[in-house]
């Protein structure tokens, strides 16, 4: 650690958000630069600051500040420097010069201590010196409040945060209940907060600890897609993270109960536990869902004689289940349309659209994805957006409690909604996209029931058939033109268990023999480089490699370093940084991992005006690094239809390398041309479900590069990870079905 002291000549950049500062410190005449989040350092401050030194390939030698102290002014001159700055409200230079020429080497005791005094200075009245000494008093109290945090070993970065929303309370939350802070800050989940109460000196088996241990483990699984669990699981798990018995829990549980954290239900004699947001968001959308779902009054052979006039305006003979599809969308304000690939979805939707555009009707077409919504788009050449640009996302708060424009206050104003791949749909956004409609309004949900679940909590389209509340129409024939397709029979081969031998003369579904990663990676590698752009006539960069697994020689981790060797090795004209375990590079295919409702998006034209602009970029959204800039710390991605982001650097967490994805964040998206790499795996993923799903991404080939035993294990393998939801259950309440 090295530790240098000066005072701060000038402040180079900051943000003003977060703190992040690029500081010049001066010592004589000797200058250094400083680089850390200090949200509260003022020109003219003395600072002994200790932290790394760096070099800069542009800017030089700095020091990554790790943690710092200030020293108070001591004499008139650095008084005079610091209070002219402006690092104190109220304080011009004119003024400083009055103050420090009364009060001299003692000004700074004077203003901490006896601040009425500076009343005495002409120009200031009384109110003026007390509002002096409240501005004075508040950067101290940041500055207390920064120091005893750091005891706790809290970053500056979090402790400007918990400072923010706590003010003055924070030492009794620190003291007493340090898990508040995972209620409360974004950014501090239970293990910081378990981390902060261990050096606090609370008590392993404190209530706080275990409440916040229990809502913990709901939280996690929440992530994993679940709404709720069964009591012994949940306990379990508490169990093992908390390290206390079951006994000790019980009563906590009551307690969340009683301050309507969770809500607990029996179902078939087992407890299954929500936490409060996933059981009412369920709840609401089975109500709304019941609003929605009302029967038209159209008879039957009207429906016909109009289907059979688009039929042959269009030049096409429609089958007995697309028929029934199309008019149960006119006659119900809710229909659910699902189908395995080739099964005529696309086409149906097209009928449907054709009807209501000859009836005179508004309709809106959406999809949860870009990229689906973009395919939507091209299949009916009707407007597609995603849904939540459908929604309008305004861009403000998290997960749960998102802020559309479009709500029961300002409805969609439209009389149809069709929605496709709605088996990506999780239950927060359906509930908002329920908000935004009327009774009265059709909805009609196109999707897979066999793809994967939504990467967010719940089953939405499988609970909302399996509910039979609504009416549900599959259609399951493969018409000619699919059937001519490896791709499309194969994956209803495989959705049905049926074994699926290589067909060597196959012209898009290959399969490509290794028995060892080394030699997998090397294929891989061949067809993404040289073989298949051609062949499917895409660039590399649209070719993706879908993958089961996250660890392992073939898990996305492993890949994603061997493939970005491979295809965007290091050279000079590109900047790097660091991310965790893997380094991001300029020219790297990028996924974002998180939902981030408020990170904006440009899209500019040659001349860098902006074209388009808005918000949210979303877990599973593809881009390309364009620009490291280490001065800013700011990386700029591209994503799809050209939409720019700015990632500040600590935020280059949200982004990960993705040469290589898992099958789960494939969902929804289709590539011209994927690559499998199979080769053993856990049991538990290596499943049916998750093949079916990696091969339903491709448009024109499917490459499976391994071991044909793995394959035909994984189509033989049913069982599917068990996802935990409610709202087949809260569907069948609201219809009193249960
Ligand atoms: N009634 C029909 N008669 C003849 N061909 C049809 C009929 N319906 C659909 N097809 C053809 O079957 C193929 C698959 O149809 P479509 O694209 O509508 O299916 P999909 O379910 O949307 O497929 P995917 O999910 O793979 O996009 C297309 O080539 C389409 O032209």
């Amino acid at each position: 650690m090295v530790e240098l002291q000066g005072y701060i000549d000038r402040i180079v950049f900051r943000n003003e958000e977060n703190g992040y500062s690029v500081l010049c410190m001066k010592e004589g005449n000797k200058e250094e630069f400083l680089v850390g989040v200090f949200p509260d350092v003022s020109e003219g401050e003395y600072l002994t600051a200790r932290g790394e030194m760096n070099v800069h390939p542009i800017y030089g030698k700095q020091l990554r500040v790790q943690e710092y102290e200030f020293t108070a002014p001591s004499d008139a001159a650095s008084t005079l420097k610091y209070l002219s700055s402006g690092a104190i409200k109220g304080i011009g230079e004119a003024l400083a010069t009055r103050i420090v020429k009364k009060f001299g080497d003692d000004t700074f005791r004077i203003m901490e201590e006896e601040p009425e005094r500076l009343a005495e200075v002409k120009g200031i009245s009384m109110r003026k010196a007390l509002e002096i000494s409240g501005a004075v008093a508040g950067k101290r109290d940041l500055r207390q409040a920064m120091l005893f945090l750091q005891q706790y070993g809290i970053t500056q970065n979090l402790g400007m945060k918990i400072y923010n929303f706590y003010q003055g309370r924070l030492y009794q939350v620190i003291r007493e209940n340090p898990y508040k802070l995972a209620d409360d800050i974004d950014g501090v989940g239970f293990r910081i907060a378990d981390e902060i109460a261990s050096k606090a000196g609370i008590l392993p088996d404190s209530d706080f600890r275990i409440r916040s241990g229990i809502l913990y483990v709901l939280e996690q699984a929440t992530g994993q897609g679940h709404t709720c669990l069964p009591m012994d699981q949940l306990m379990q798990e508490a169990r093992r993270l908390l390290g206390v018995e079951i006994d000790s829990m019980n009563d906590r549980i009551m307690d969340l109960i009683m301050d309507k954290k969770i809500v607990v239900k029996t179902k078939e004699d087992i407890q299954m536990v929500y936490s409060s947001v996933s059981y009412y968001t369920e709840l609401t959308i089975a109500q709304m869902l019941k609003d929605l779902n009302i029967k038209d009054t159209i008879t039957s052979d009207e429906i016909s004689a109009k289907i059979k006039a688009i039929e042959t305006e269009q030049d096409i003979a429609l089958d007995d289940r697309q028929r029934l599809a199309v008019s149960e969308a006119v006659n119900n304000g809710l229909t659910i349309i699902t189908g395995g690939p080739g099964t005529g979805k696309t086409t149906t939707i097209r009928t449907i659209i054709r009807y209501f555009e000859k009836e005179g009707l508004d309709i809106l077409l959406a999809a949860p994805t870009g990229r689906a919504a973009k395919r939507m788009k091209e299949a009916t050449g009707c407007e597609a957006k995603t849904v939540h640009r459908l929604l309008e996302l305004s861009g403000m708060v998290g997960e749960g409690a998102t802020s559309f424009g479009r709500n029961e206050d300002n409805p969609l104003e439209t009389d149809v909604v069709i929605i496709d791949e709605v088996s990506m749909v999780d239950i927060f956004l359906m509930k908002s996209l329920l908000r935004a409609l009327v009774p009265g309004m059709r909805l009609i949900l196109v999707g897979d029931v066999n793809q994967l679940p939504s990467v967010g909590p719940g089953n939405v389209l499988r609970d909302m058939i399996y509910s039979d509340a609504f009416p549900v129409v599959r259609l399951e024939k493969i018409f000619r033109q699919a059937a001519e397709s490896d791709i499309i029979m194969n994956a209803h081969r495989i959705n049905a268990g049926e074994m699926v031998e290589p067909r060597p003369g196959s012209r898009d579904f290959l399969f490509i023999k290794r028995d060892n990663p080394g030699n997998i990676i090397g294929a891989t590698i061949t067809l993404l480089k040289d073989k298949l752009p051609n062949y499917v006539n895409s660039s590399t960069r649209d070719i993706q490699v879908l993958t089961p697994m996250r660890k392992g020689l073939l898990g996305v981790e492993q890949l994603n370093v061997a493939l970005q060797e491979a295809l965007n090795p290091p050279d000079p004209s590109k900047q790097e940084l660091t991310v965790g375990s893997f380094i991001l590079r300029e020219g790297d295919k990028v996924m974002q991992i998180k939902n981030n409702y408020q990170m904006e998006w440009k899209v500019l034209n040659s001349y860098r005006m902006p074209l388009d602009e808005g918000v949210g970029v979303f877990n599973g959204d593809m881009g390309i690094v364009r620009e490291i800039n280490s001065y800013t710390e700011r990386i700029t991605v591209e994503f799809e239809e050209g939409r720019r982001v700015e990632y500040e650097f600590k935020q280059a967490e949200e982004l990960e390398l993705a040469y290589a994805v898992t099958i789960h964040k494939s969902q929804g998206s289709e590539y011209p041309a994927v690559i499998l790499p199979l080769l053993g795996g856990p049991r538990m993923l290596m499943n049916r479900n998750l093949l079916y799903t990696g091969v339903t991404r491709a448009k024109s080939c499917v490459c499976i590069v391994g071991s044909v035993h793995t394959f035909q294990e994984m189509i033989a393998n049913e069982q599917e990870q068990k996802r935990y939801s409610g709202l087949k259950d809260r569907i069948k309440e609201v219809y009193e079905l249960a």
